[in-house]
């Protein structure tokens, strides 16, 4: 069996579609997984020796492959073997997929590394690297932020070991996992022949792009295609305004136009009119060459046309009061600092405040009430999300129309 070499945080389907699979390529290296709480998906996979089904799902076929870099999981209430862990000195490398609402400051993330850390710190067991796969812009020094302002406050000396000993490593994921449905767990039983009680379904493509150190050395992802870079900003703004952002525009403006999935929402000539006005707006502000955007809104196009993956609007609509400010914002204020009316990423913000109405996916976001107290004043929701921009008339109006526009069309 792989030594466990790697520990993970947040158990859920994206980790298995991606940071296992690549792992997978290097034998040397076995994940120990933690589940943000619950027993379930531990105890599922320990029964089955932490092997899962893969379904790498294209758009005419399937290709089934069985993963076995996971070799422990556990609950992530599980906290004495968490400690244990993370000082355990075979290990070097902690990857973390908890969803961007996890990183409030004392959130979820901060605590349980705070606790790992403390107790490798303890133990002597030296250095190691923190990799944050969550979609947030400069998640690396997010983590490291959070992690720090706790440490400090519990304890001066550990802050200091954590700066002398642990790498914040940014990372870049992109691998669309929709989330397994009973009826995929049926189905993949019946093709494996074998009773998978965890498979994970997710789609061809796949991106991992990486930047900071391995002081204590890490798998050799680059065998599944990782990349290790200088500065990932490029890549994730990228990746963040046109691939996540155009899934929120889709999961807000499709959902209320009674679309279910995506591949659904970007069939709707007007759904996809409005995702290229979007990225053409949004393009503005990636800094990277215009034939890789190209050819990234091309792929994305294909990605998000595909059929069967059945990627639910309601899925990505959670938490929009946290991603709103990371998929949008970032062009809405560049465009009015440059006098342009952005109606791309207007659109988006007046389909996020329908939906806060109560149109289109249900709303599941911890962070909604303050929003939806609100939701009937263009200009308060701006006043929380985005003080700055309140007193800008001209957008305010814009938003308005849309909104009003919005009802017109469902
Ligand atoms: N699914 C994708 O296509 C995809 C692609 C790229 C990046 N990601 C990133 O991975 C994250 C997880 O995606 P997933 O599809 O695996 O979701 P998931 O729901 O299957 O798994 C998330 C895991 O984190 C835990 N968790 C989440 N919030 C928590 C909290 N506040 N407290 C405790 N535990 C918590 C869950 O219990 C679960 O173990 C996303 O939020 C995103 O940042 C996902
Ligand atoms: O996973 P979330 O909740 O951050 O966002 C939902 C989707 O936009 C996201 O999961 C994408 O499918 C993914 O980022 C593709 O790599």
């Amino acid at each position: 069996m792989r030594p466990v070499r790697v520990v993970h945080l947040g158990l859920g389907g994206f980790f298995r579609a991606h940071q296992a699979w690549y792992t997978g390529f290097d034998e040397e290296w076995g994940i120990a997984a933690f589940t943000g709480r619950s027993a379930g998906l531990a105890e599922a996979l320990t029964r089955q020796d932490g092997r899962y089904t893969l379904v790498v799902r294209g758009p005419d076929s399937d290709d089934l492959q069985v993963q076995e870099s996971v070799v422990a999981a556990y609950a992530g209430s599980d906290a004495t073997t968490w400690r244990s862990l993370v000082a355990d000195p075979a290990v070097s490398v902690v990857t973390i997929t908890m969803t961007e609402a996890a990183y409030a400051p004392d959130g979820v993330v901060a605590d349980r590394l705070v606790a790992g850390l403390s107790a490798r710190r303890l133990a002597g067991s030296g250095p190691i690297a923190i990799v944050s796969c969550d979609n947030l812009p400069g998640n690396g020094e997010v983590t490291a932020r959070v992690v720090h302002e706790l440490a400090a406050r519990l304890d001066p000396a550990l802050d200091e070991w954590i700066s002398a000993h642990v790498s914040f490593v940014t990372t870049m994921v992109d691998r669309i996992t929709p989330k397994t449905t009973d009826s995929d767990v049926r189905e993949v039983a019946e093709a494996d022949g074998w009773a998978d009680a965890a498979p994970v379904i997710t789609e061809p493509y796949t991106e991992w792009i990486l930047s900071g150190d391995f002081p204590a050395g890490r798998p050799a992802w680059e065998r599944g295609g990782a990349r290790f870079v200088d500065d990932v900003v490029p890549h994730e703004t990228r990746k963040l305004l046109l691939l996540n952002g155009g899934h929120s525009l889709l999961a807000y403006a499709g959902s209320a136009r009674g679309h279910e999935t995506v591949a659904e929402a970007v069939a709707d000539p007007d759904c996809r009119a409005w995702l290229e006005q979007w990225w053409d707006e949004a393009c503005r502000h990636v800094p990277l060459p215009d034939d890789e955007l190209t050819a990234y809104r091309a792929a994305l196009l294909e990605r998000f046309a595909n059929p069967r993956i059945r990627h639910t609007l309601a899925q990505i609509a959670a938490d929009g009061s946290q991603k709103i400010p990371i998929r949008v914002l970032p062009v809405l204020r560049a465009e009015r600092a440059d006098g342009r009316m952005p109606t791309g990423a207007v659109r988006i913000l007046a389909a996020w405040i329908d939906h806060l109405r109560g149109f289109g996916a249900p709303v599941s976001d911890a962070g909604a009430q303050p929003y939806i107290e609100r939701a009937g004043s263009v200009r308060e929701v701006l006043s929380l999300l985005a003080p700055d921009l309140d007193g800008d008339q001209d957008l305010i109006a814009e938003t308005e129309r849309l909104v009003q526009e919005s009802k017109a069309n469902r």
